[in-house]
This record gives structure tokens, sequence and C-alpha cells, in this order.
């Protein structure tokens, strides 16, 4: 079932394009890595499938499967949440706020839904902490439970392992990958770290201010432009 199409897809900033000739679809479990060099419109394009910056051209169609408000979403570690004065508990359930439009309070559901990701997690410990005194491998674990929270279909996260020493960075990739194939839940994911994206994804979309791959990661991992950006040497 396909998700997201989108077709001709430009970005500008003040009458500057940054970003032009994006097309690309998104399937029910993909997997995909959207890979980049600095300033390569890797955020912008991810803004624009939240429904948070409007292409200057061409369009994003969502399928009947999916609702813009159906997203979750995981930015960046300097995340203005890292000085959240909130328990790990109202961290994640706040994560329910998109869905729950114009109802001011949550619901028995939406308690269960944050309880049922705080497992799934492996944070149940962390439950009644206050989300500051967390490791930031931690505070990352309790943020993916949070934009769980807010889909059961589409995940998006912004270069979520920027910060963390390598093992926890092992660990929370291999945690997406579990979500992923366990859940079928669909990952679109912005990393630089190119040699864990082709580990895990089913697809890479390669930007340098317009598209130069979209496709599997196995067609990928053949092409030129793989082997110069994950700096030489074998792609296994
Ligand atoms: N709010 C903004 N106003 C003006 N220009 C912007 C704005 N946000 C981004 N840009 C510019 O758009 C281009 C693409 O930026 P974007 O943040 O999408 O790149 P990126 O690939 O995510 O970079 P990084 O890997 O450094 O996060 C850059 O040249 C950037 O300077």
């Amino acid at each position: 079932m396909t998700f997201i199409e989108c077709s001709d897809l430009s970005f500008s900033y003040e009458n500057k394009t940054v970003l032009s000739k994006v097309n690309f679809s998104v399937e029910k479990a993909d997997y995909i890595c959207i890979l980049g060099e600095n300033g390569s419109g890797k955020s912008t394009l991810v803004k624009g499938l939240l429904n948070l910056k409007r292409p200057s051209n061409g369009k994003i169609v969502f399928s009947k499967g999916i609702k813009s408000n159906e997203i979750g979403y995981l930015s960046q570690q300097k995340s203005m949440l890292k000085d959240f004065p909130a328990s790990v508990f109202e961290v994640v359930l706040s994560g329910r706020l998109s869905s729950m439009g114009i109802r001011p309070f949550y619901t028995k559901k939406d308690k269960a839904i944050a309880n049922k990701n705080i497992e799934k997690l492996g944070i149940s410990h962390l439950k009644k902490k206050s989300f500051v005194e967390l490791s930031g491998g931690q505070q990352q674990r309790v943020l993916l439970a949070r934009g769980l929270c807010g889909t059961e279909k589409l995940l998006i996260l912004d270069e979520p392992v920027t910060g963390l020493d390598p093992l926890v960075t092992l660990e929370l990739y291999d945690l997406i990958k579990m979500i992923n194939e366990t859940e079928k839940m669909t990952i679109i994911m912005v990393t630089h770290d190119a040699r864990e994206a082709i580990k895990h994804a089913s697809h890479i979309l390669h930007l340098a201010n317009k598209q130069l791959f979209f496709g599997t990661t196995e067609e990928y991992k053949k092409t030129r432009m793989a082997e110069e950006f994950l700096g030489g040497g074998k792609v296994d």
C-alpha cells in the first residue's frame, strides 16, 4: 500500500530554491533513509512531509491509508525537550497531543498507549523519573516512545543518534529496526551515518539540493555515488 507519493517536489526559502526534482513514494513497512551532506535539503524535506513547510513546486499526496496527523516524529537530540520539566511518563504521553484534536485532556486510551510504548522500549523502570535527569541514550528512547504514541503507521526520525555514544547508537538502531520489522511500522530516517543506514534501510533517498538517487538499498550499494559517499572501501 502506498502511503505517500511525492512528485516533482521543490522547496525554497525566500525565493531561493534549496531542493528540487524530488520524486519518491513511501510504501507501508518501508524503511527509507535520507542521506546527503550538510545543507543538502534533508530537514527541509522532512518539514514538507510533516506539513510544516509548503513545497514551492510539485505535490505530496497522502493516500487514504494515512493522514498527516498520523505521523510520529523524533527530532535531533538537541531538541528543546531536553529541558522539559516533566516525568518520563508525561513526556511519552505528550506524544498523544497530535491525535487529540480539540479534546483538552488525556483519556484512558491515551494513557494505555503511552504505557504500551514505554514497555515496548524497555523503559518501564524510568517511568517516574524526571526526564532531564536521564542520560542522552535514555532520553532518546523516551522520545522514541513519545514518537510512537503519535502513530501506528509512519515514524519520521531526523538524525536520532546525533551526540550518542557508539554503543547506545547501535542499541537505538536495533530498536528502530525491531519496530520496523515486528510492527510493520514505516520508517523515514534522516542520517549522516550512511554505513549504518545501508545495513538497515530498505530504500535510500540521496539528496544534494536535488534528488541524486531513490531506490532500494541493494541498487544503491552498486552505485559509484554510494562508494564515494561511504568514503571508498567495500560496501557490505
Ligand atoms: N529557515 C530557513 N531559512 C533560510 N534558509 C534555510 C532555512 N532552513 C534551511 N535553510 C537552507 O536550506 C538549505 C537546506 O537546509 P536543510 O536544513 O534542509 O539541510 P540538511 O540536509 O538537513 O542539513 P544538515 O545535515 O546540516 O541538517 C541550506 O542551505 C540551509 O541553509
